[in-house]
């Protein structure tokens, strides 16, 4: 069975009370359990991760390696935009990922509009809202199959 993990870094764990004009109001909760319902139907063994820390997200892509994951679904948040540290150890371990955010961040503030990462993704997904951890999940088994 291969083998997912998703990704959320720093205030995604807020995700459903913060500014939910921008992000909406579905909580990680809710996301996480919509993916496991969604990999069980797609066949998919699923882990779900959370931090607000760049050195535990490093440590937790690092030990997917470990794992034998196959792919991994990362909303980085804000790192996205810093983390040359999280850029490194994908690049380290060089399991393909998806880099995904639920803002259409091209539309909003000029910081945001560079990635570290976007450029060493199998795909960047922006501005489908909380349903693009989904239709992540789906482009994901497509590959795997
Ligand atoms: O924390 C986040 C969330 C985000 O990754 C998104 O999901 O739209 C966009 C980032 O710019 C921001 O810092």
């Amino acid at each position: 069975m291969s083998k997912v993990l998703i990704i959320n870094g720093p205030n995604l764990n807020l995700l459903g009370t913060r500014e939910p004009h921008i992000y909406g109001l579905t909580t990680l909760a809710d996301v996480e359990s919509s993916l496991r319902t969604q990999a069980a139907e797609l066949g998919l063994e699923l882990d779900c991760f959370q931090s607000n820390h760049e050195g535990a997200i490093v440590d937790r892509i690092h030990q997917a390696r470990l794992e034998g994951v196959d792919f991994v679904i990362v909303n980085p948040g804000a790192y996205t935009h810093t983390s040359v540290a999280i850029r490194d150890a994908f690049g380290g371990v060089a399991i393909p990922f998806v880099e995904l955010h639920v803002s259409n961040v091209h539309k909003r503030e000029a910081f945001r509009h560079h990635s570290y990462l976007s450029d060493i993704a199998e795909a960047v997904m922006a501005g489908f809202g909380t349903l693009g951890y989904n239709l992540a999940l789906q482009f994901v088994a497509s590959k795997l199959r």
